[in-house]
């Protein structure tokens, strides 16, 4: 999946309203395609600075536009779509919010309501605001589109479908309840799980935290998430959130009751009932789509024993670049005590096998 010139080409003036990851990052997309992107956001800080990344000029407020993208918090999204469908009688409205039901509910009979069809990037960091933005953040993603109305014009609804096309997404067209049933479970359960497991570390011990490896990384990276934007995303969907969990809570008190018999010595199918749960975890991980359930792979990633000492960060890097290749991404993962880390460089994957050999003739130990 690749970014869409010819779809950018459709889409005419651009405006962004709320500048933070979300909004800077389709800016940053369309400026790279050549579409015009005008920026507002109330926030001086994040409008200045998604401006001088590069996701667009500021809007002078006197240029007709033809599409609005609202990337505001859930909370105010609503009302922010209000203002932009009165303030620009001609354009598209859309917006990015993580749940589209209750903003469907609160817009119903606003004024130029057909103008307006609801969208989610299934696509995000567990940073925010525009320092956080990359252009490429979309590609291979799926993109709700949310219809206002089952007869809503096309013209509409295709501005939408053309900018996630343009920014190399996929598009899927989906009603808001279903879209909200499904993120339910996809998304918002998933982040509560991440942010419950977590929670148990604060009070665990050092040496008992020092252990952890990468399947506690894996398994609570979006604990880092913004707890603002997700008291706003778990309260908007409330009842579906609430809905999955109780299934959960059902399996989990059936582990409980498998591992309190375990340890009460009278196993008889307790065994049995552990293996089901991580069995059936097997075959859900299997439905994730994409290769062994991980997301598309946009970059290879070389990984290199970093011994503990000054300077071998500089090093390394001095290296890639003797090399003449360029990183996408760097992550060092290192616990405490430990007399390695591992640098982890992310670079295009046709310059793999050249940075492999590159660090491995200077005596970098790459990790396979
Ligand atoms: N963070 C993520 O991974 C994802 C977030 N979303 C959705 O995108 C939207 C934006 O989220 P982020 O970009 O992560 O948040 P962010 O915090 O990075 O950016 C939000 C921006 O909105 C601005 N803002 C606040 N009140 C506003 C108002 N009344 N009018 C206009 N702008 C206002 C803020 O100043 C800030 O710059 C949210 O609705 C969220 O549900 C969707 C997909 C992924
Ligand atoms: O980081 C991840 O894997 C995410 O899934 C991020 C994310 C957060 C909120 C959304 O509404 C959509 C995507």
């Amino acid at each position: 999946m690749s970014v869409d010139p010819a779809a950018a080409q459709t889409l005419g003036t651009v405006r962004i309203v709320g500048t933070g990851l979300l909004g800077a990052s389709i800016g940053l997309g369309l400026r790279g395609l050549g579409v015009r992107v005008l920026l507002h956001d109330p926030s001086p800080t994040a409008l200045a600075l998604a401006r001088d990344m590069g996701a667009g000029e500021l809007d002078p407020g006197d240029e007709p536009v033809s599409l609005v993208v609202v990337g505001a918090p859930p909370d105010v999204t609503a009302s922010v779509v209000r203002a932009e469908l009165a303030a620009h009688p001609n354009a598209t409205v859309t917006d990015v919010a993580s749940v589209k039901g209750g903003i469907a509910a609160e817009l119903a009979g606003a004024g130029g309501i057909e103008r307006y069809a609801g969208g989610h990037p299934m696509a995000g960091r567990e940073r925010s605001g525009p320092t956080a933005a990359r252009a490429d953040l979309f590609l291979g993603r799926p993109w709700v589109v949310c219809p206002s109305s089952t007869g809503q014009a096309h013209e509409r609804t295709e501005a939408v479908r053309m900018l996630a096309v343009a920014l190399g997404a996929t598009p899927v067209f989906m009603p808001a309840a279903e879209h909200d049933e499904a993120v339910a479970l996809i998304s918002h359960v998933p982040q509560l799980a991440a942010s419950l497991v977590a929670s148990r570390l604060v009070k665990a011990s050092d040496p008992a935290v020092g252990l952890a490896g990468q399947g506690l990384r894996d398994v609570t990276r979006i604990a880092d998430s913004d707890p603002m934007l997700w008291a706003q995303i778990l309260s908007a969907n409330a009842p579906q959130v609430a809905g999955v969990l109780k299934e959960l809570r059902t399996d989990l008190d059936t582990v409980i009751a498998a591992l309190d018999a375990l340890g009460a010595g009278e196993a008889v199918g307790a065994r049995a009932a552990v293996a089901q749960i991580v069995h059936h975890g097997r075959e859900g991980r299997g439905r994730i789509p994409g290769k062994h359930g991980q997301p598309q792979t946009r970059y290879a990633v070389v990984t290199a024993l970093l011994p503990d000492q000054p300077g071998q960060l500089a090093r390394l890097f001095e290296d890639i670049g003797e090399a003449g290749i360029n990183v996408e991404e760097f992550s060092l993962e290192h616990s405490p005590g430990a007399r390695v880390g591992l640098g982890s460089v992310s670079v295009l994957p046709a310059a793999r096998e050249e940075l492999e050999r590159a660090l491995t003739e200077r005596g970098w130990h790459v990790v396979a």
